[in-house]
Protein backbone atom coordinates (compact mmCIF):
# COMPACT_ATOMS: atom_id res chain seq x y z
CA UNK A 1 0.00 0.00 0.00
CA UNK A 2 1.77 3.14 -0.76
CA UNK A 3 1.11 6.55 0.94
CA UNK A 4 0.40 9.28 -0.83
CA UNK A 5 2.61 12.46 -0.92
CA UNK A 6 2.71 15.64 0.80
CA UNK A 7 1.69 18.41 -1.58
CA UNK A 8 3.36 21.48 0.27
CA UNK A 9 1.55 24.09 -1.43
CA UNK A 10 -1.85 22.43 -0.46
CA UNK A 11 -1.02 22.24 3.13
CA UNK A 12 0.36 25.49 3.21
CA UNK A 13 -3.09 26.82 1.66
CA UNK A 14 -5.16 24.73 3.91
CA UNK A 15 -3.18 25.72 7.09
CA UNK A 16 -4.10 29.23 5.35
CA UNK A 17 -7.51 28.25 5.05
CA UNK A 18 -8.01 27.19 8.62
CA UNK A 19 -5.85 29.79 10.01
CA UNK A 20 -8.35 31.86 8.42
CA UNK A 21 -11.43 30.30 9.13
CA UNK A 22 -10.52 30.13 13.02
CA UNK A 23 -9.86 34.20 12.48
CA UNK A 24 -13.12 34.73 11.00
CA UNK A 25 -14.93 32.62 13.24
CA UNK A 26 -13.56 34.02 16.42
CA UNK A 27 -14.12 37.59 14.37
CA UNK A 28 -18.04 36.56 13.71
CA UNK A 29 -18.77 35.02 17.28
CA UNK A 30 -16.65 36.94 19.38
CA UNK A 31 -16.33 40.76 18.49
CA UNK A 32 -19.91 40.52 16.86
CA UNK A 33 -21.39 39.31 19.85
CA UNK A 34 -22.83 42.42 20.84
CA UNK A 35 -23.35 44.20 17.91
CA UNK A 36 -26.99 43.85 15.63
CA UNK A 37 -27.52 40.16 14.16
CA UNK A 38 -28.26 41.53 10.72
CA UNK A 39 -24.07 42.37 10.89
CA UNK A 40 -23.64 38.67 10.62
CA UNK A 41 -26.49 38.16 8.54
CA UNK A 42 -24.59 40.55 6.00
CA UNK A 43 -21.34 39.17 7.39
CA UNK A 44 -22.36 35.49 6.12
CA UNK A 45 -23.12 36.87 2.75
CA UNK A 46 -20.12 38.79 2.48
CA UNK A 47 -18.17 36.05 3.17
CA UNK A 48 -20.27 33.18 0.84
CA UNK A 49 -19.11 36.05 -1.70
CA UNK A 50 -15.61 36.15 -0.91
CA UNK A 51 -15.27 32.15 -0.98
CA UNK A 52 -16.90 32.02 -4.41
CA UNK A 53 -15.07 35.24 -5.70
CA UNK A 54 -11.81 33.33 -4.83
CA UNK A 55 -12.90 30.25 -6.53
CA UNK A 56 -13.64 31.98 -9.63
CA UNK A 57 -10.24 34.17 -9.89
CA UNK A 58 -8.78 30.62 -9.19
CA UNK A 59 -10.56 29.23 -12.33
CA UNK A 60 -9.25 32.23 -14.15
CA UNK A 61 -6.12 32.58 -13.10
CA UNK A 62 -3.37 30.01 -14.43
CA UNK A 63 -1.88 28.30 -11.06
CA UNK A 64 -0.58 25.23 -11.99
CA UNK A 65 -1.50 22.94 -9.82
CA UNK A 66 -2.23 25.30 -6.93
CA UNK A 67 -5.76 25.90 -7.84
CA UNK A 68 -7.07 23.31 -6.17
CA UNK A 69 -5.79 24.70 -3.06
CA UNK A 70 -7.45 28.21 -4.13
CA UNK A 71 -10.58 25.74 -5.12
CA UNK A 72 -10.79 24.01 -1.10
CA UNK A 73 -10.49 27.16 0.54
CA UNK A 74 -13.11 29.18 -1.33
CA UNK A 75 -15.35 26.49 -0.20
CA UNK A 76 -13.99 26.31 3.02
CA UNK A 77 -14.81 29.88 2.82
CA UNK A 78 -18.49 29.32 1.39
CA UNK A 79 -19.34 27.25 3.89
CA UNK A 80 -18.36 29.63 6.32
CA UNK A 81 -20.61 32.13 5.08
CA UNK A 82 -23.69 29.94 4.87
CA UNK A 83 -23.50 28.75 8.44
CA UNK A 84 -23.40 32.46 9.44
CA UNK A 85 -26.07 33.35 7.15
CA UNK A 86 -27.72 30.99 8.92
CA UNK A 87 -26.82 31.54 12.22
CA UNK A 88 -27.65 35.44 11.24
CA UNK A 89 -30.75 34.63 10.51
CA UNK A 90 -31.51 32.77 14.03
CA UNK A 91 -30.61 35.27 15.78
CA UNK A 92 -32.95 38.02 13.72
CA UNK A 93 -35.19 35.42 14.66
CA UNK A 94 -34.37 35.25 18.38
CA UNK A 95 -33.16 31.63 17.77
CA UNK A 96 -29.66 30.71 19.99
CA UNK A 97 -26.77 30.48 17.51
CA UNK A 98 -24.85 27.38 16.74
CA UNK A 99 -21.11 28.54 17.90
CA UNK A 100 -19.88 25.20 18.46
CA UNK A 101 -21.68 23.51 15.30
CA UNK A 102 -20.11 25.78 13.21
CA UNK A 103 -16.75 25.16 14.23
CA UNK A 104 -17.36 22.01 14.02
CA UNK A 105 -18.63 21.88 10.20
CA UNK A 106 -15.73 23.78 9.41
CA UNK A 107 -13.26 21.98 10.87
CA UNK A 108 -14.92 19.06 9.35
CA UNK A 109 -14.88 20.35 5.82
CA UNK A 110 -10.90 21.94 6.10
CA UNK A 111 -9.92 18.46 7.34
CA UNK A 112 -11.74 16.85 4.31
CA UNK A 113 -10.17 19.38 2.02
CA UNK A 114 -6.82 18.56 3.22
CA UNK A 115 -7.31 15.11 2.49
CA UNK A 116 -8.35 15.23 -0.74
CA UNK A 117 -5.67 17.90 -1.77
CA UNK A 118 -3.37 15.50 -0.57
CA UNK A 119 -4.91 12.92 -2.58
CA UNK A 120 -4.76 15.03 -5.55
CA UNK A 121 -8.43 14.68 -6.27
CA UNK A 122 -9.49 16.41 -8.92
CA UNK A 123 -10.98 20.22 -9.17
CA UNK A 124 -14.00 18.84 -9.97
CA UNK A 125 -14.19 15.90 -7.10
CA UNK A 126 -13.29 18.38 -4.71
CA UNK A 127 -16.11 20.80 -5.67
CA UNK A 128 -18.68 18.34 -5.54
CA UNK A 129 -17.77 17.13 -2.41
CA UNK A 130 -17.41 20.78 -1.08
CA UNK A 131 -20.64 21.57 -2.28
CA UNK A 132 -22.14 18.24 -0.65
CA UNK A 133 -21.05 19.42 2.65
CA UNK A 134 -22.76 22.97 1.79
CA UNK A 135 -25.76 21.38 1.08
CA UNK A 136 -25.54 19.55 4.65
CA UNK A 137 -24.57 22.81 6.29
CA UNK A 138 -27.52 24.63 4.78
CA UNK A 139 -29.96 22.10 5.14
CA UNK A 140 -29.08 21.91 9.38
CA UNK A 141 -29.22 25.44 9.26
CA UNK A 142 -32.33 25.68 7.57
CA UNK A 143 -33.87 22.78 9.75
CA UNK A 144 -33.47 24.77 12.90
CA UNK A 145 -35.22 27.36 11.55
CA UNK A 146 -38.00 25.77 10.35
CA UNK A 147 -38.80 24.38 13.82
CA UNK A 148 -36.08 21.67 14.73
CA UNK A 149 -37.58 19.04 13.01
CA UNK A 150 -41.09 19.01 14.06
CA UNK A 151 -43.03 19.96 10.62
CA UNK A 152 -42.01 17.39 8.22
CA UNK A 153 -43.34 19.83 5.41
CA UNK A 154 -41.07 22.79 6.22
CA UNK A 155 -37.89 19.69 6.54
CA UNK A 156 -38.80 18.60 2.98
CA UNK A 157 -39.40 22.28 1.66
CA UNK A 158 -35.70 23.13 3.67
CA UNK A 159 -34.05 20.21 2.28
CA UNK A 160 -35.83 21.00 -1.28
CA UNK A 161 -34.11 24.42 -0.97
CA UNK A 162 -30.46 23.48 -0.11
CA UNK A 163 -30.68 20.26 -2.64
CA UNK A 164 -31.84 23.54 -5.71
CA UNK A 165 -29.20 25.95 -4.05
CA UNK A 166 -26.44 23.48 -4.34
CA UNK A 167 -27.59 22.28 -8.19
CA UNK A 168 -27.84 25.72 -8.74
CA UNK A 169 -24.28 26.82 -8.13
CA UNK A 170 -23.15 23.51 -9.58
CA UNK A 171 -24.73 24.18 -12.56
CA UNK A 172 -23.23 28.14 -12.67
CA UNK A 173 -19.64 26.34 -12.12
CA UNK A 174 -20.25 24.06 -15.11
CA UNK A 175 -21.56 26.99 -17.33
CA UNK A 176 -18.78 29.11 -16.33
CA UNK A 177 -16.11 26.23 -17.29
CA UNK A 178 -17.51 26.15 -20.60
CA UNK A 179 -17.33 30.07 -20.81
CA UNK A 180 -13.89 29.90 -19.82
CA UNK A 181 -12.68 27.52 -21.87
CA UNK A 182 -10.69 28.33 -24.67
CA UNK A 183 -12.85 26.45 -27.33
CA UNK A 184 -16.06 28.23 -25.59
CA UNK A 185 -18.58 27.79 -28.42
CA UNK A 186 -22.18 26.21 -29.03
CA UNK A 187 -20.93 23.03 -30.39
CA UNK A 188 -19.05 22.68 -26.99
CA UNK A 189 -22.53 24.32 -24.76
CA UNK A 190 -24.12 21.27 -26.49
CA UNK A 191 -21.35 18.27 -25.42
CA UNK A 192 -22.37 19.27 -21.52
CA UNK A 193 -22.13 16.04 -20.13
CA UNK A 194 -25.85 14.36 -19.39
CA UNK A 195 -26.33 14.98 -15.59
CA UNK A 196 -25.70 18.58 -16.20
CA UNK A 197 -28.79 18.43 -18.19
CA UNK A 198 -30.32 16.25 -15.54
CA UNK A 199 -29.40 18.50 -12.79
CA UNK A 200 -31.05 21.71 -14.70
CA UNK A 201 -34.53 19.42 -14.64
CA UNK A 202 -33.62 18.58 -10.87
CA UNK A 203 -33.27 21.96 -10.77
CA UNK A 204 -36.82 22.79 -12.29
CA UNK A 205 -38.45 20.06 -10.82
CA UNK A 206 -37.38 21.31 -7.44
CA UNK A 207 -38.16 24.92 -8.15
CA UNK A 208 -41.60 23.65 -8.66
CA UNK A 209 -41.34 21.71 -5.42
CA UNK A 210 -40.21 24.04 -3.42
CA UNK A 211 -43.16 27.02 -4.28
CA UNK A 212 -45.53 24.02 -3.70
CA UNK A 213 -44.28 23.73 0.19
CA UNK A 214 -43.92 27.06 0.14
CA UNK A 215 -47.68 28.08 -0.53
CA UNK A 216 -48.75 25.09 1.83
CA UNK A 217 -46.20 26.48 4.41
CA UNK A 218 -47.96 29.53 4.12
CA UNK A 219 -51.28 28.74 4.39
CA UNK A 220 -50.29 26.82 7.78
CA UNK A 221 -48.81 29.43 9.06
CA UNK A 222 -51.58 31.72 7.82
CA UNK A 223 -54.36 29.11 9.88
CA UNK A 224 -51.55 29.08 12.84
CA UNK A 225 -51.86 32.59 13.63
CA UNK A 226 -55.34 32.81 12.95
CA UNK A 227 -55.73 30.19 15.47
CA UNK A 228 -53.33 31.78 18.20
CA UNK A 229 -55.31 35.26 17.47
CA UNK A 230 -59.28 33.93 18.30
CA UNK A 231 -57.73 31.25 20.85
CA UNK A 232 -57.68 31.61 24.76
CA UNK A 233 -54.18 29.75 25.22
CA UNK A 234 -54.81 28.48 28.97
CA UNK A 235 -58.60 26.66 28.31
CA UNK A 236 -58.36 26.22 24.71
CA UNK A 237 -61.96 27.91 24.22
CA UNK A 238 -61.86 31.00 21.78
CA UNK A 239 -60.57 34.27 23.33
CA UNK A 240 -62.89 37.15 23.13
CA UNK A 241 -61.52 37.77 19.56
CA UNK A 242 -62.73 35.20 18.41
CA UNK A 243 -65.76 34.69 20.62
CA UNK A 244 -67.39 37.96 18.65
CA UNK A 245 -65.96 36.94 15.65
CA UNK A 246 -68.41 33.61 15.71
CA UNK A 247 -71.05 35.87 18.07
CA UNK A 248 -71.72 38.16 14.82
CA UNK A 249 -71.52 35.20 12.03
CA UNK A 250 -74.20 33.45 14.36
CA UNK A 251 -75.92 36.11 14.82
CA UNK A 252 -76.02 37.16 10.83
CA UNK A 253 -77.61 33.77 9.56
CA UNK A 254 -79.73 33.31 12.59
CA UNK A 255 -81.66 36.62 11.66
CA UNK A 256 -81.33 35.66 8.37
CA UNK A 257 -83.32 32.19 8.62
CA UNK A 258 -85.39 33.61 11.50
CA UNK A 259 -83.97 31.07 13.79
CA UNK A 260 -83.55 32.17 17.62
CA UNK A 261 -79.83 32.24 18.73
CA UNK A 262 -79.16 31.54 22.62
CA UNK A 263 -76.62 32.81 24.62
CA UNK A 264 -75.42 31.63 28.29
CA UNK A 265 -72.54 33.45 30.51
CA UNK A 266 -71.26 30.81 32.89
CA UNK A 267 -69.24 32.25 35.86
CA UNK A 268 -67.28 30.22 38.90
CA UNK A 269 -68.41 30.97 41.61
CA UNK A 270 -66.09 32.14 44.48
CA UNK A 271 -62.83 31.43 42.25
CA UNK A 272 -60.58 33.90 44.15
CA UNK A 273 -60.60 31.73 46.99
CA UNK A 274 -59.39 28.58 44.78
CA UNK A 275 -56.63 31.62 43.78
CA UNK A 276 -56.04 32.38 47.32
CA UNK A 277 -56.03 28.92 49.35
CA UNK A 278 -54.57 26.94 46.31
CA UNK A 279 -52.82 28.99 44.43
CA UNK A 280 -52.64 30.45 41.05
CA UNK A 281 -51.64 26.88 39.55
CA UNK A 282 -54.36 25.49 40.51
CA UNK A 283 -56.97 27.70 39.84
CA UNK A 284 -55.68 27.61 36.28
CA UNK A 285 -56.10 23.72 36.27
CA UNK A 286 -59.99 24.68 37.78
CA UNK A 287 -60.20 26.98 34.77
CA UNK A 288 -59.08 24.63 32.14
CA UNK A 289 -60.62 21.79 33.91
CA UNK A 290 -64.20 23.42 33.86
CA UNK A 291 -63.91 24.83 30.26
CA UNK A 292 -63.07 20.50 29.44
CA UNK A 293 -66.29 20.06 31.42
CA UNK A 294 -68.55 22.70 29.93
CA UNK A 295 -67.39 21.72 26.55
CA UNK A 296 -68.73 17.96 27.55
CA UNK A 297 -72.02 18.99 27.74
CA UNK A 298 -72.48 21.01 24.58
CA UNK A 299 -73.67 20.37 21.68
CA UNK A 300 -71.90 19.80 18.07
CA UNK A 301 -72.31 23.74 16.45
CA UNK A 302 -72.49 25.56 20.09
CA UNK A 303 -69.72 28.07 20.59
CA UNK A 304 -67.60 28.27 23.22
CA UNK A 305 -65.30 31.23 24.37
CA UNK A 306 -63.57 32.67 27.83
CA UNK A 307 -65.47 35.88 28.15
CA UNK A 308 -63.27 37.17 31.29
CA UNK A 309 -61.48 35.82 33.97
CA UNK A 310 -63.52 32.94 35.14
CA UNK A 311 -66.10 33.41 32.82
CA UNK A 312 -67.41 31.50 29.66
CA UNK A 313 -69.61 32.89 27.06
CA UNK A 314 -72.01 30.06 24.91
CA UNK A 315 -73.38 30.77 22.03
CA UNK A 316 -75.94 28.33 20.61
CA UNK A 317 -77.05 28.65 17.28
CA UNK A 318 -81.09 27.45 16.83
CA UNK A 319 -81.62 27.97 20.28
CA UNK A 320 -84.87 29.58 21.92
CA UNK A 321 -84.64 30.30 26.04
CA UNK A 322 -85.97 27.31 27.36
CA UNK A 323 -84.00 24.97 25.52
CA UNK A 324 -81.22 27.29 27.10
CA UNK A 325 -82.05 27.47 30.74
CA UNK A 326 -82.36 23.14 29.60
CA UNK A 327 -78.61 23.36 28.69
CA UNK A 328 -77.73 25.99 31.46
CA UNK A 329 -78.86 23.87 33.70
CA UNK A 330 -77.36 20.83 32.01
CA UNK A 331 -73.57 22.50 32.40
CA UNK A 332 -73.99 23.81 36.37
CA UNK A 333 -75.27 19.68 36.82
CA UNK A 334 -72.24 18.52 35.06
CA UNK A 335 -69.73 21.28 36.75
CA UNK A 336 -71.48 20.06 40.01
CA UNK A 337 -70.83 16.83 40.18
CA UNK A 338 -67.21 16.53 38.58
CA UNK A 339 -64.39 17.64 41.05
CA UNK A 340 -61.59 18.86 39.62
CA UNK A 341 -58.67 16.73 40.24
CA UNK A 342 -55.78 18.44 40.90
CA UNK A 343 -53.18 15.31 42.03
CA UNK A 344 -49.88 16.16 41.03
CA UNK A 345 -50.40 20.22 41.01
CA UNK A 346 -48.42 22.21 43.12
CA UNK A 347 -51.26 23.68 45.70
CA UNK A 348 -50.83 24.87 48.87
CA UNK A 349 -52.88 22.90 49.95
CA UNK A 350 -50.61 18.86 49.80
CA UNK A 351 -53.54 16.98 51.09
CA UNK A 352 -56.40 18.21 48.85
CA UNK A 353 -56.61 15.95 45.46
CA UNK A 354 -59.67 17.43 44.30
CA UNK A 355 -61.66 20.31 44.32
CA UNK A 356 -65.58 20.94 43.65
CA UNK A 357 -67.01 24.10 42.11
CA UNK A 358 -70.08 25.35 40.88
CA UNK A 359 -70.94 27.55 38.40
CA UNK A 360 -73.87 30.24 37.70
CA UNK A 361 -75.25 30.74 34.80
CA UNK A 362 -77.09 33.81 33.24
CA UNK A 363 -79.16 32.71 29.96
CA UNK A 364 -80.61 34.56 27.49
CA UNK A 365 -82.09 34.00 23.66
CA UNK A 366 -82.72 36.03 20.94
CA UNK A 367 -86.38 35.03 21.28
CA UNK A 368 -86.43 37.65 24.01
CA UNK A 369 -83.75 40.67 23.55
CA UNK A 370 -83.65 41.13 19.78
CA UNK A 371 -80.90 40.12 17.46
CA UNK A 372 -78.14 42.64 19.04
CA UNK A 373 -75.30 41.26 19.94
CA UNK A 374 -74.27 43.84 22.57
CA UNK A 375 -78.02 43.42 24.00
CA UNK A 376 -77.77 40.12 24.17
CA UNK A 377 -74.28 39.92 26.17
CA UNK A 378 -75.90 42.38 28.47
CA UNK A 379 -78.78 40.59 29.46
CA UNK A 380 -77.01 37.35 29.98
CA UNK A 381 -74.40 39.68 32.20
CA UNK A 382 -77.67 40.68 33.85
CA UNK A 383 -79.02 37.28 34.74
CA UNK A 384 -75.93 36.26 35.54
CA UNK A 385 -75.77 38.81 38.07
CA UNK A 386 -79.36 37.60 39.57
CA UNK A 387 -78.33 34.29 39.91
CA UNK A 388 -75.32 35.20 41.62
CA UNK A 389 -77.81 37.59 43.92
CA UNK A 390 -79.51 34.71 44.86
CA UNK A 391 -76.81 32.09 46.28
CA UNK A 392 -74.48 30.81 43.48
CA UNK A 393 -74.61 27.75 41.50
CA UNK A 394 -77.97 28.44 39.62
CA UNK A 395 -79.56 29.42 36.53
CA UNK A 396 -81.16 32.46 35.79
CA UNK A 397 -82.51 33.80 32.15
CA UNK A 398 -85.31 36.18 31.63
CA UNK A 399 -88.15 33.83 31.24
CA UNK A 400 -90.80 34.64 33.72
CA UNK A 401 -92.70 31.08 34.90
CA UNK A 402 -89.64 29.40 34.14
CA UNK A 403 -90.23 26.61 36.54
CA UNK A 404 -93.82 25.11 34.67
CA UNK A 405 -92.38 26.32 31.54
CA UNK A 406 -89.55 23.98 31.32
CA UNK A 407 -89.29 20.29 30.00
CA UNK A 408 -89.16 17.48 32.15
CA UNK A 409 -85.04 17.09 31.62
CA UNK A 410 -84.66 20.29 33.54
CA UNK A 411 -87.66 21.10 35.39
CA UNK A 412 -87.84 18.13 38.05
CA UNK A 413 -83.78 18.77 39.11
CA UNK A 414 -84.63 22.54 38.60
CA UNK A 415 -87.70 22.66 41.04
CA UNK A 416 -85.96 20.41 43.46
CA UNK A 417 -83.07 22.85 44.01
CA UNK A 418 -85.09 25.87 43.09
CA UNK A 419 -82.08 26.75 41.48
CA UNK A 420 -83.72 28.55 38.33
CA UNK A 421 -84.69 31.73 38.80
CA UNK A 422 -86.97 33.77 36.97
N1 LIG B 1 -55.67 31.20 38.22
C1 LIG B 1 -56.26 32.12 37.48
N2 LIG B 1 -57.06 33.04 38.08
C2 LIG B 1 -57.68 33.96 37.32
C3 LIG B 1 -57.51 33.99 35.93
N3 LIG B 1 -58.25 35.03 35.44
C4 LIG B 1 -58.86 35.60 36.51
N4 LIG B 1 -58.53 34.96 37.64
C5 LIG B 1 -58.95 35.22 39.01
O1 LIG B 1 -60.34 35.02 39.13
C6 LIG B 1 -60.77 35.70 40.31
C7 LIG B 1 -62.13 36.30 40.07
O2 LIG B 1 -62.56 36.80 41.30
P1 LIG B 1 -63.96 37.49 41.49
O3 LIG B 1 -64.24 38.38 40.30
O4 LIG B 1 -63.95 38.15 42.82
O5 LIG B 1 -65.01 36.35 41.42
P2 LIG B 1 -65.27 35.09 42.35
O6 LIG B 1 -64.27 34.96 43.45
O7 LIG B 1 -65.43 33.92 41.46
O8 LIG B 1 -66.64 35.46 43.00
P3 LIG B 1 -68.05 35.35 42.33
O9 LIG B 1 -67.87 35.43 40.85
O10 LIG B 1 -68.80 36.52 42.86
O11 LIG B 1 -68.62 34.06 42.76
C8 LIG B 1 -59.69 36.73 40.63
O12 LIG B 1 -59.02 36.33 41.81
C9 LIG B 1 -58.72 36.64 39.43
O13 LIG B 1 -57.38 36.84 39.84
C10 LIG B 1 -56.63 33.02 35.32
O14 LIG B 1 -56.43 32.99 34.11
N5 LIG B 1 -56.05 32.12 36.14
Amino acid sequence: MTFPVLDLNSVILSSIGLALTLVLVLLVFGAYQQKAPVMRWAGGLLTLGGGYSLYFISRVVDMDGVRPGYAALAMTLAALGISIYVNGIRMLRGYRVYRYRSLLVMTILLSCNTVMLNLHAPVRWLILGNLFILVWVFVYGCRSLAGYGTDFVAQVFWLCCSLFASLSLWLVFLMLEVVLADEADLASFLAWPVHAYMAAATVLVLMAVTSLLLLVMNIRTQAGLQAMATMDSLTGTLNRRGLQDSANRMQAVSQRMALPMGMLIVDLDYFKKVNDVYGHLVGDVVLTSCAATIRSALRGGDVIGRYGGEEFCILLPNTGEQEAMVLAERIRRTIEKTPVSIAGVESMHDDTRAIKCTVSVGAVSSETVGYALDGMFAAADQNLYKAKQHGRNRVASNMELLMTQLPREISRPAKRHARVIA
